[in-house]
């Protein structure tokens, strides 16, 4: 690179990737991961620090009736005891690459003994699961402030921590409903083409799931349009505590500057509603993986994403984002510790 002459950010991170010991671009879609970590934090040197995956969980008041999900209510509350035990795969890969994991309850339909789990299970309870939006809208104007608003806390205080990079996860019985009415409303696919086989229903099942989702999204479509559909709407006629809570903390993390990973279907539902209030928010996003549910292949084209990994996985709790975190970690080491050319006294190509 010509001496003298003022360079930007990002022709100094390229001309640093190109002279490290390899052939031009051989380090493939690494360097552009590098590149745009590095672009992120302002820096050449850009590093990765106590990494998080935070996992926010509720329970949905529609998934008591039966009709969307065939595993019942209470499987979200035995889960995240598993969690805070260390029982479920995101602890399993969160051990294998030293990532911390952190478990809040957003609104689960139980009652946690306190102080059982000190540290583990971060307690923003807005409420004990939403109410059913079959019948009346999911939470209040002021339950959804609260979620956002704890969301945004939970993120700020594992930032003064030191952590640099998250990923966030998702456990809820009934959320893969919630998450398809978001990503219809705001992409215009009619909501049966985003409905997808979530935790496993069958034919018959995936039908009347169908079915009722289409009478949701038609109840609440008056409202959504007229608010020129605004996200609080969204959210408040068929969100969940732990999708607005995600969404907080997208906003405040991207404004943070943190490094973010996006996992699977309901994870990237919650993105959809974050780049609403600020577009900004995807700069700082990484897609791990394309889930295997049925829908988020064209909520990532919306998104014009290309995740990392496609591994057929769709369980959630941000367990593709803890298997995406090794090649953003590759990436930006490769950056700080690669050799160049001129260093290593390597020939360049004639
Ligand atoms: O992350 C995904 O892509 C994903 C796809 C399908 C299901 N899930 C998980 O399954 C649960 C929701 O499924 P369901 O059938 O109860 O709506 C919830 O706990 C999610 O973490 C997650
Ligand atoms: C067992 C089980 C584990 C999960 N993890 C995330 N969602 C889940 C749903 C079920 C049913």
């Amino acid at each position: 690179m010509p001496t003298g002459i003022q360079t930007t950010l990002g022709e100094q991170l390229q001309h640093l990737v190109d002279n490290k010991t390899k052939p031009l671009g051989a380090l493939g879609r690494l360097e552009e991961i590098a590149l745009r970590i590095g672009l992120i934090q302002g820096t050449t040197h850009p590093q990765l620090n106590r990494p998080y995956i935070v996992v926010f969980a509720g329970d949905h008041g529609i998934a008591a009736t039966g009709l969307v999900n065939p595993y019942p209510q209470s499987v979200t509350a035995q889960m995240v005891l598993n969690f805070v035990t260390g029982g479920a795969a995101i602890n399993v890969f969160c051990r294998q690459h030293h990532l911390g994991l952190a478990v809040v309850d957003a609104g689960i339909n139980f009652d946690f003994e306190t102080g059982l789990f000190p540290g583990k299970l971060i307690s923003q309870k807005i409420g004990y699961g939403t109410r059913n939006y079959l019948e009346t809208e999911a939470m209040s104007a002021d339950e959804l402030t609260r979620a956002l608003e704890a969301g945004k806390q939970v993120v700020t205080d594992l930032y003064a921590g030191g952590t640099n990079c998250i990923g966030f996860g998702e456990m809820g019985i009934g959320n893969t409903s919630s998450a398809a009415l978001i990503m219809s409303y705001i992409t215009g696919i009619p909501v049966e083409d985003c409905v997808g086989r979530g935790t496993g229903v069958n034919d018959e099942q995936l039908q009347l799931k169908k079915e009722t989702l289409r009478r949701v999204y038609d109840r609440y479509l008056p409202a959504v349009t007229a608010a020129g559909g605004d996200v609080r709407v969204i959210l408040q006629c068929v969100g969940g505590f732990e999708i607005a809570m995600m969404t907080g903390a997208y906003l405040k993390a991207a404004e943070l500057k943190m490094i973010i990973l996006v996992d699977g279907f309901i994870t990237t539902a919650a993105l959809l509603l974050a780049k609403q209030l600020n577009p900004a928010v995807v700069d700082c996003c990484f897609f791990s993986h394309t889930s295997g549910e049925h829908g988020h292949v064209a909520m990532l084209d919306y998104l014009g994403a290309r995740p990392l990994l496609s591994l057929g996985m769709r369980l959630g709790e941000g367990t593709g984002a803890a298997m995406a975190y090794p090649l953003l970690q590759s990436a930006v080491l490769f950056l700080r510790e690669m050799a160049s050319f001129e260093s290593a006294g390597v020939s360049k190509a004639e």
